[in-house]
């Protein structure tokens, strides 16, 4: 094991109020800078399991197993340790921005409040004029055009893909280690959602963060983690490097996302070919 281990989950499980188990037990893990992929269908368990590593599982929903993070355990941890792993260890953006984003606060304002805490943890006061350049730096790396106008917006008033960028922004703003991706880009055009996975590989690779990407759609996630853990009903079914799960699936839901996948990619090869698909 490396002395700074990455994301190690192990026999994580999650319940209802009512005792039932919704997720588990379930063991992944990576090491600092890797890729996960994380999928399955609607329901898996998979949002539950990212909520479990920030902490913030919905009221009622309790946790056991053990989760650790850069060797520091996350399960029972008391809120004061969750709040400073949450943005300095690991941040989080989720499939619908405006979630992560105050309504009624100005895109700039949201962004230099977590600027200016990890200045501030890291012993450094900055002014207003350093904390507005800065804002305007941090929205120029997610490629916001005009970053000055997107700072003074409010969320409504920019598009779907320039809140997932500032989300992003957002997310990043305390250099965590780990970023929990869930769903980025299930809700934006293919465009925009291409666009936002070069965007986040880039951003990744720069700063050597680590990777969980959750997913439904095993093409997105093909772009951008080269291992997976695929779950159903909240357990984990398979697990491997892509290339060999997509040349080898072993479990019967897996084949049936590799051939749905598949049938996607013959549908477009029909059309190029000019045949009926
Ligand atoms: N607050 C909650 N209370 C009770 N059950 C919940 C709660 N949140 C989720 N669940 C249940 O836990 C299971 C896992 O849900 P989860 O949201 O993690 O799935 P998911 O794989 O992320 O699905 P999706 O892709 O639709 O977001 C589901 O059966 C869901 O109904």
């Amino acid at each position: 094991m490396s002395e700074n281990p990455g994301l190690i989950v192990r026999d994580l499980e999650i319940f209802s109020a009512d005792g039932q188990t919704l997720v588990g037990p379930v063991s992944f893990d990576f090491n600092p800078g890797q890729r996960l992929g994380l999928i399955g269908e609607s329901g898996s368990g998979k949002s539950l399991a990212a909520l479990a590593i920030i902490g913030l599982l919905p009221d009622g929903l309790s946790s056991r197993g053990s989760i650790e993070l850069g060797g520091r355990q996350l399960v029972g941890a008391p809120e004061r340790i969750m709040n400073t792993v949450r943005g300095t260890d690991v941040a989080v953006v989720f499939q619908e921005p405006l979630t992560a984003l105050d309504p009624l606060m100005r895109i700039g304002k949201q962004l230099a409040e977590p600027l200016r805490r990890r200045a501030a943890a890291d012993g450094e006061r900055l002014t207003r004029q350093q904390l507005r350049l800065l804002v305007r730096e941090r929205l120029a790396d997610v490629r916001l055009p005009d970053p000055d106008a997107i700072a003074l917006a409010f969320p409504h008033q920019i598009s779907g893909g320039q809140r997932q960028r500032a989300a992003l922004a957002i997310a990043l703003s305390g250099r965590p280690s780990l970023l929990i991706a869930d769903e980025p880009t299930t809700a934006l055009d293919v465009t925009v959602q291409s666009e936002i996975l070069d965007l986040l590989d880039r951003l990744v690779d720069e700063r050597g963060m680590s990777l969980l990407f959750i997913s439904h759609d095993l093409a997105v996630v093909a772009r951008i983690a080269p291992r997976v853990v695929v779950l159903q009903k909240g357990l984990v079914v398979e697990e491997g490097m892509l290339a060999d799960v997509l040349a080898n699936p072993r479990h019967a839901y897996t084949h049936e996302l590799v051939d749905s996948a598949r049938s996607l990619d013959n549908a477009l090869d029909d059309a190029l070919n000019g045949r009926d698909a």
